[in-house]
């Protein structure tokens, strides 16, 4: 079997354990996810990484981007996932315009860090770098993203992948060593090139999990709902594991498996 060795988390799993990870050559794998029995079927699945991502606003409430996603939104289901998984290393997202100031990234921050997140995550880059300082310098681990970063679809013109053009390429290069300099411990990257992201991967010290960013990164993440062919028009880097699994624990086994033998992404799920 595939995911023969896929076996559900015994110890808790720290930023520590992640950023070993790293340092080991092995991957690890984050699910985007919402509530409790699935924060639990993660953990018993060996999914190392969870995050309770502003994309909610789009899976579960119904909206056509992660704009309305709101701080109580985001505490009610970091709650549900906090409650369902104790062993998972656990990131909320900060919602739109919720860290648009360092002052104000870290009252929110202080929020769902209270709501049982064990790091925040942020959209942006090199504007960041302050926020990323002063909450990590006062204890909070962050997750920087960049690429295709969402809440910002309105500027983009829609889902687009970034970083095609050279220049654009450079600055994601840019802004992600500022932003693991600042003391970002994670870096999701999104909708980039693979060559992009695998260039960044070796650039930085810290984890890049990565989405839609070829095979070479630290980790992966996708959405549950993709994950479970929930999804009416799945994006192209994401997999329906549950058609082939036949069941959801099979699905998120496979998809651990499949990311640790660098089998997950295959070439139709990259951007190149
Ligand atoms: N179900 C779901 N999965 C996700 O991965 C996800 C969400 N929702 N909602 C929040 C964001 C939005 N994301 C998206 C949504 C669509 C595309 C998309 O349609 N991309 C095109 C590529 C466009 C291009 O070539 O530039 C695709 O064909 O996949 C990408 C990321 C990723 N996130
Ligand atoms: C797709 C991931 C990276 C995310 O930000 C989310 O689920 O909101
Ligand atoms: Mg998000």
């Amino acid at each position: 079997m595939a995911y023969a060795n896929t076996e559900a988390l015994e110890k808790s799993v720290s930023i520590k354990t992640l950023q070993a990870m790293k340092d080991r050559c092995e991957k690890f794998t984050t699910v985007a996810l919402y509530d409790a029995p699935m924060a639990a079927m993660a953990q018993n699945c060996g999914v190392e990484s969870v995050l309770v991502g502003d994309s909610l606003g789009m899976t579960v409430l119904g909206y056509d981007s992660t704009l309305p996603v709101t701080m109580e939104h985001m505490i009610y289901h970091v709650e549900a996932v906090a409650r369902g998984n104790k062993k998972s290393h656990i990131m909320g997202d900060l919602p739109f315009m919720t860290y648009a100031t360092p002052e104000l990234a870290m009252h929110n921050a202080t929020r769902i860090m209270q709501a049982g997140a064990h790091a925040v995550k942020i959209e942006g880059g090199a504007w960041l770098a302050s926020t990323v300082s002063m909450l990590s310098e006062r204890g909070i681990p962050v997750c920087a993203h960049l690429g295709l970063t969402p809440q910002s679809v309105n500027k983009f013109g829609g889902f687009r992948v970034q970083g095609r053009e050279r220049e654009q390429a450079e600055t994601i290069l840019a802004d992600a060593m500022l932003l693991a300099d600042a003391g970002a411990d994670l870096l999701v990257l999104e909708c980039v090139p693979a060559e992009l992201a695998a260039r960044i991967t070796k650039a930085i010290p810290i984890p890049t999990i990565g989405i839609g960013a070829g095979r070479d990164t630290d980790a992966q993440v996708l959405v549950i709902n993709d994950i479970l062919g929930l999804t009416e028009t799945p994006p192209k880097f994401s997999k329906n594991f549950l058609s082939e699994a036949g069941d959801i624990p099979k699905a998120l086994k496979k998809y651990v498996a499949d990311v640790k033998a660098g089998v997950f992404p295959e070439d139709s799920h990259i951007f190149s």
